[in-house]
């Protein structure tokens, strides 16, 4: 990959490497757009193939930060981390701490909380070197494990999908393929349940789908076997990518509506869904609750406020649905066109100074 020219072709600002041998830390932060604020986004712990699929994960993370925080309404920017290693193995104190201190040194540029692979003591660890980090313990008051939030926000906009596939946004009876029932997943199965869906779901973690079966009484598939399944709604809540030229001719669903970051493997994939007619809910418009729900922190955390916000993701999806009937576009290619649209008007609008934090006058 050409770093310069990947960077310069999709206008990101920053990439930052950071190296501990002491701890093992090697971790990546992508800060791709701060027209609207800080960047906020969370850190992702993965064991990737090679450090090249690393630095492109971020890239494309921070990029997706940019989107949802715009589309969010949220006054911030996007930006990710990614920690190379395996969660499970390689995680220590001195690791999540040293990460604290490179995040203190862009000065509040960059904002981190949990994404894959990480988690609210994680995000404690590195609260002890850094107060640029959200997610952490409640007793901090902050608003805790995001996940929950983000389920929830991913079921309402699932229902708005559903209202605009099948006319009701009644998910009772339907069949719903879940890919991973991780953090978020998990929660999603149980607003789902509850409401009365049939849920299928694989995991390549077999501990995490016996889990789903015992609770929610899902059927369970093999990972390769999910695209196929005769369901109502495909659900892809693991990693990105999963709608691409392998899985599409498989689908059988009429709406995707999940958690998971970059689902589509490239836009023309957007358009090929939307050929056919599949109802679309653009990845960082469904799955945006948990940042809404941790960017609350920025103004002393409210969970009604938060969650009140967390609800609007059905209308943000209507929204969406509505300019992509109306102007005879993919929904992806609608929800990028509100999230540049409000990101340039902030980028034009008069710029005056104003002191922000302290000035060294104020000291005196
Ligand atoms: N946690 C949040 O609040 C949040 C917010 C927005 C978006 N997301 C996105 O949602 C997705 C899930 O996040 P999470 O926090 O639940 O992570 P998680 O790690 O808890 O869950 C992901 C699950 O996917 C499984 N998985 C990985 N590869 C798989 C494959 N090929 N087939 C089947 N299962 C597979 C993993 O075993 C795991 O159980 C990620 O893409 C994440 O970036 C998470
Ligand atoms: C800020 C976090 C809650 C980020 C979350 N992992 C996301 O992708 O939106």
């Amino acid at each position: 990959m050409e770093l310069f020219k990947y960077m310069e072709q999709y206008d990101y600002e920053q990439l930052v490497f950071c190296q501990d041998e002491q701890s093992g830390l090697k971790a990546i932060i992508a800060i791709h757009d701060t027209t609207l604020g800080p960047a906020l986004g969370g850190t992702r712990m993965w064991t990737y193939e090679n450090e090249e699929a690393a630095i492109e994960d971020a890239l494309r993370l921070a990029r997706g930060m940019t989107y949802k925080n715009a589309a969010a309404g949220l006054n911030l920017g996007g930006g990710k981390t990614v920690i190379i290693g395996d969660p499970r193995k390689d995680k220590n104190e001195e690791m999540f701490r040293a990460f604290g201190r490179y995040i203190q040194g862009l000065n509040g540029r960059y904002i981190t909380a949990e994404d894959v692979g990480t988690t609210v003591e994680d995000m404690d660890l590195i609260h002890e070197e850094t107060d640029f980090v959200t997610g952490i313990s409640p007793a901090f008051g902050s608003s805790g494990n995001p996940s929950p939030v983000t389920a929830y926000g991913v079921y309402k906009g699932m229902k708005a999908a559903a209202k605009a596939a099948f006319g009701t946004d009644s998910l009772e009876g339907k069949t719903i393929a879940v890919q991973g029932v991780g953090n978020v997943a998990y929660n999603l199965c149980k607003h789902l349940h509850e409401e009365g869906a049939q849920l299928i779901v694989t995991d390549i973690n077999k501990d995490s789908v016996q889990r789903a079966v015992e609770d929610f009484g899902a059927k369970a598939v093999d990972p390769d076997d999910i695209y196929d399944q005769e369901c109502d709604i495909y659900a892809p809540c693991a990693l990105g990518a999963t709608i691409n030229d392998v899985t599409i001719p498989k689908l059988k669903a009429k709406v995707i509506a999940g958690a998971a970051n970059n689902q589509l493997r490239e836009t023309h994939h957007g358009d090929l869904i939307h050929e056919m007619g599949i109802v679309y809910a653009p990845d960082y418009v469904i799955n945006a609750g948990g940042v809404i729900n941790v960017a609350d922190e920025l103004y002393g955390y409210n969970a009604d406020r938060a969650m009140k916000k967390v609800e609007g993701i059905y209308q943000n999806i209507e929204r969406v649905i509505e300019i992509s009937n109306r102007d005879a576009i993919p929904t992806y290619k609608a929800a990028d066109r509100l999230a540049e649209e409000r990101i340039e008007r902030m980028r034009k609008s008069r710029s005056q100074f104003l002191q922000n934090g302290q000035h060294i006058l104020s000291r005196r």
